[in-house]
């Protein structure tokens, strides 16, 4: 089936024929209203991320074609307003189905998530080989992110025990080099797991304290572009994602669980947001898995609140697969998995595929605004005190 032929709205000729596959998308973007909170993608990256379409080097399929032109429309005219076309105009209607599926998402975020999706399709259409073996793997800058493969399983390895395995912002890059890395590698399943007694504090907050010269106001703009790009990989990870949770977990490294297809934790591990007592708000797509994993109420006392959970009461909660005895938690939880690992591996990224993609668009838009959110946030007093507090050793959570 091809999306793309000429139709009353766009005009365009066949794309398979002129060989311009996404001609109808190139429909002027000047002249434009756009609007809206300065994080998000500018009119210039979007006008660039047009641009850049018409040399993607490979046609990334109709389903990924239908997506670009649904986020054009929202962004440059807004929700679809248009009447729906009869049964008889079937790709009229399916571009239009896309298109109203958005709802209504704003232009702005519908702007940025198509600046996001080209600048994916661009690194992919450039990546040198589908398969890259792990030998070959890039290793992360710093000891500590550990990356291994073997037994069909792809380990990423929070190092940094001394710490808690809080991330530092080189560490948010590697993992995001990792991942990218493993969705490519020959492993099944991908896992992340912490050393030491830790499984994660979340981010490291003397992360706030290099201050660049561009002052708080760069700071917060180059951590959220980094928050969204690192949350992104994990919404678009296309093989089966693990937590192995080996102790207590704390802010993102939380929040990304619910992007997670699998989740064991140690008896342990506990689970803690507090995100009010540090004058942020939540990240990693939690405002909108969370209450759709354990309702708005439970969520709300995790987000809102801080409320901590025990590894029990956040299995209860969905949050977590299987809680194991602290004692057995590596030997039975990697017996399983190096079981699970030599499942056929297609099967297992087709299934993740079908049980995932039709949330993708929505989390990509949620990840872009509380990313835009946070970018506010940090440069707040009630932010800056907090993590002022927890540097001079006031507070601990
Ligand atoms: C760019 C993307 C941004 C994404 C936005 C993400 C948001 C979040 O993740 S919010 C959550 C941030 N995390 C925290 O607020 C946790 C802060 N840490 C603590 O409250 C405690 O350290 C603890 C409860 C995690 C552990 O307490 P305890 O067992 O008593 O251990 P210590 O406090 O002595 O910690 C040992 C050592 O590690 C340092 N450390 C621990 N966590 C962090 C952290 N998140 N950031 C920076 N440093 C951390 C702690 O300072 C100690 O260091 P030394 O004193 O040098 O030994």
């Amino acid at each position: 089936m091809t999306l793309w032929p000429g139709g009353p709205w766009l005009g365009g000729t066949s794309l398979e024929t002129t060989n311009h596959w996404l001609s109808p998308l190139q429909v002027p973007a000047l002249g434009l209203h756009v609007g809206g909170p300065a994080m998000l993608a500018s009119q210039k990256d979007f006008n660039n991320a047009v641009s850049q379409v018409k040399l993607l080097k490979e046609d990334p399929g109709n389903e990924v074609k239908l997506k670009l032109y649904a986020l054009y429309k929202q962004a440059t005219e807004g929700p679809c307003n248009v009447p729906k076309p009869g049964m008889l105009g079937f790709i009229n209607k399916t571009k239009w189905d896309a298109w109203n599926a958005l709802g209504s998402l704003s232009k702005e975020a519908a702007r940025q998530n198509y600046v996001d999706l080209v600048s994916r399709l661009s690194a992919s259409s450039e990546s040198p080989s589908p398969e890259a073996p792990a030998a070959d793997r890039k290793q992360p800058e710093s000891d500590s992110l550990v990356v291994t493969s073997e037994d069909g399983i792809t380990t990423i390895r929070l190092n940094r025990p001394a710490k808690k395995n809080a991330l530092t912002t080189q560490m948010y890059r590697d993992i995001i080099a990792a991942l990218q890395a493993a969705s490519k590698d020959e492993s099944a399943i991908t896992v992340l797991t912490g050393s030491g007694d830790y499984y994660c504090s979340g981010n490291d907050l003397t992360n706030f304290t290099h201050l660049p010269a561009g002052g708080l106001e760069e700071m917060a703009r180059s951590a959220a572009a980094l928050l969204r790009d690192f949350v992104n990989c994990f919404i678009d990870f296309p093989k089966p994602l693990v937590a192995v949770v080996n102790g207590p977990a704390v802010g993102i490294s939380v929040t990304i669980l619910g992007l997670f297809d699998v989740v064991y934790a140690t008896d342990r591990a506990s689970f803690h947001t507090p995100f009010s007592h540090l004058g942020q708000s939540p990240e990693g797509c939690s405002s909108y898995t969370f209450p759709k994993i354990m309702g708005s109420s439970k969520a709300a006392e995790m987000l809102l609140f801080g409320k901590k959970l025990t590894a029990q009461e956040a299995c209860a909660q969905g949050l977590v697969t299987e809680v194991f005895p602290d004692g057995t938690f590596q030997k039975e939880v990697w017996a399983r998995l190096k079981a699970y690992s030599k499942l056929p591996p297609n099967a297992m990224r087709i299934s993740k595929q079908i049980i995932r993609n039709r949330e993708k668009e929505k989390l990509h838009a949620v990840n872009a605004e509380e990313s835009s959110v946070l970018r506010e946030r940090w440069q707040s007093d009630e932010c800056m005190n907090a993590i002022a507090s927890f540097l001079s050793r006031k507070v601990k959570l």
